[in-house]
């Protein structure tokens, strides 16, 4: 079973499509990051998985309890860092205590839990310190304990290291790496070192574009130089811009690959090419145009 199914899921906001038909299977134990471009729907995607939204039209199923349900609920925790989910003017810990409490922890259980989880994300000296004295960092790893003290199997964040400097952010990083095998992890994100501790890269625009099963060719714009890259075939087309030909297999590896220039090759545009059943023929698709780099 699927740790986090969604079944052709529609979600309208007014006349703003946010997502349309997602079919999306996220295996237990695998960390997942959704990628693409600002108003994608990856958001609307993570709150419908923590049964906030409703969909429109199809089912999500959390280890086979719809997404709504309370026992789907008990089982997923959602981090955004728009949402402020913890108390300023009281420690790390009582807020910890406070939410664990909230889903049936003893206080004593909320506590070690607590204690263990703070440690692990590196606060375990600021344990007992009132969050409002907290750096932004500080705070986006206390969020994320918050969002653990229930122990769900699957964890959504979004965006989870934006805006916050490059220790915290480390820190950050390992610890999710570290929940691999362990948790079934759904990430938004645009940055390069978060979309490197993919298992699966899932490159979203409203549709998921990339697991469709017609779609074969893939051609990728960069700008940046890309020695190195060697296994793929490059092209340079000027003005220190490349395009990059795999197939849609690989497209995942493309992109872990790119991720790691860190910044310095930004991806300008992607084509995919479609093939046609009928008649073998081959027509080509253009599904995304954009300018913008989203990496
Ligand atoms: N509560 C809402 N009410 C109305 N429109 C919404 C709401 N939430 C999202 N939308 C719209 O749905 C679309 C998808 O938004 P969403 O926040 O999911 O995108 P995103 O991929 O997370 O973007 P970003 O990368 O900028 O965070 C956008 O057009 C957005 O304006």
């Amino acid at each position: 079973m699927s740790a986090v199914l969604f079944d052709h899921v529609t979600k309208r906001f007014g006349r703003i499509v946010a997502i349309e038909d997602v079919y999306l299977e996220v295996p237990e134990g695998k960390i997942v990051v959704l990628v693409g471009p600002n108003g994608a729907g990856k958001t609307t995607l993570l709150r419908l998985a923590a049964g906030i939204l409703v969909p429109d039209s199809g089912r999500i199923f959390i280890y086979g309890y719809e997404s709504t349900d309370i026992r789907a609920k008990r089982r997923i925790g959602l981090m955004t860092p728009m949402d402020r989910g913890v108390y300023w003017r009281i420690t790390a810990m009582d807020n910890l205590v406070f939410f664990g409490t909230l889903y049936g922890l003893s206080l004593r259980e909320a506590r070690v839990r607590a204690k263990k989880l703070l440690e692990e994300l590196g606060l375990g000296e600021r344990i007992n310190d009132w969050v409002a004295t907290y750096s932004t960092g500080m705070m986006r790893r206390l969020e994320i304990a918050r969002t653990l003290m229930h122990d769900p199997d699957v964890l959504l964040l979004d965006e989870p290291t934006s805006g916050i400097d490059i220790d915290a952010k480390h820190s950050i990083l390992n610890f999710i790496k570290g929940l691999r095998g362990r948790k079934t992890v759904i990430l938004a994100s645009h940055d390069p070192q978060e979309i490197e501790l993919a298992d699966m890269v899932i490159y979203i625009n409203r549709r998921i574009l990339n697991e469709a099963p017609a779609l074969k060719i893939v051609k990728v714009l960069v700008k940046g130089s890309v020695d190195g890259l060697s296994e793929f075939s490059v092209e340079g087309v000027g003005n220190d811009e490349y395009v990059i030909v795999t197939t849609i297999d690989r497209f995942n590896e493309l992109m872990s690959k790119l991720a790691m220039y860190n910044g310095r090759v930004r991806v300008m545009d992607i084509d995919v090419e479609v093939a046609v059943a009928e008649g073998n023929a081959r027509r080509v698709e253009r599904v995304m145009r954009r300018r913008e780099g989203w990496l």
